[in-house]
C-alpha cells in the first residue's frame, strides 16, 4: 500500500484526574500528530499535484482547520472533570477543549482520528483516506490508530 506522512505539531494541556501518580496534576506536552494517508496518486497533466496523493501543504491546512488550530494551546479537559471544567470556565476567555473522554494519548488519537477521517474523506475522488493516526505525547510515549 502507497501512502503519505504529514507531521505536524501543538502544544496543549491536559490532566488525568484518577492517575495514580503526576498525571493527575494540570500539565502539558507537546504533541506530535503523524497522520498517513492512502489513495491513488493523482494523473492529471498541468495539475499542481499531479503524481500526488495529496499535496503535503493541503495534508497540513486541513489538519490545522479541523484539530490543530483548534487543540493547539488549549486545555483539554475530560466532561466529568467538574472541578477543572469550572476552573478554567472562570478564566476568562480561556481555550478549553472538553473532551467525552478521559484525555490519555490513546483517547486523543480515537477522537484525532475520527476528526481526520471526516475531513479527508474522498475530496478528490482519488479514494482519499485517513489510513493511521499516531500521537506522540512525550518523545516516549504515543498512540497509534489504524483504519479498519
Ligand atoms: N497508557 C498511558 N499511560 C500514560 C498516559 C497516557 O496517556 N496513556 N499519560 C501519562 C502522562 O500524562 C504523561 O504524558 C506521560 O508521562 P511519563 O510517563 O512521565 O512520560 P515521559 O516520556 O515524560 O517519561 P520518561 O520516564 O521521562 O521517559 C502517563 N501514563
Ligand atoms: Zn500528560
Amino acid at each position: 500500500m502507497l501512502t503519505i506522512t504529514r507531521k505536524l505539531e501543538f502544544d496543549a494541556g491536559h490532566r488525568i484526574p484518577d492517575h495514580k501518580s503526576q498525571c493527575r496534576n494540570l500539565h502539558g506536552h507537546r504533541y506530535t500528530l503523524e497522520i498517513t494517508l492512502t489513495g491513488q496518486v493523482i494523473a492529471a497533466e498541468g495539475n499542481s499535484d499531479n503524481g500526488m496523493i495529496m499535496d503535503f501543504s493541503d495534508v497540513k491546512a486541513l489538519a490545522k482547520e479541523h484539530l490543530v488550530d483548534v487543540w493547539d494551546h488549549a486545555f483539554l479537559v475530560y466532561e466529568k472533570d467538574t472541578a477543572v471544567k469550572e476552573f478554567l470556565a472562570s478564566l476568562p476567555n480561556h481555550k478549553t477543549v472538553v473532551i467525552d473522554r478521559i484525555p490519555t494519548v490513546e483517547n486523543l488519537a480515537a477522537v484525532a482520528f475520527d476528526i481526520l477521517k471526516a475531513a479527508y474523506k474522498d475530496r478528490y475522488g482519488t479514494g482519499l483516506k485517513l489510513h493511521k493516526l499516531v500521537l506522540h505525547e512525550t518523545p516516549n510515549c504515543w498512540a497509534e490508530i489504524t483504519d479498519n
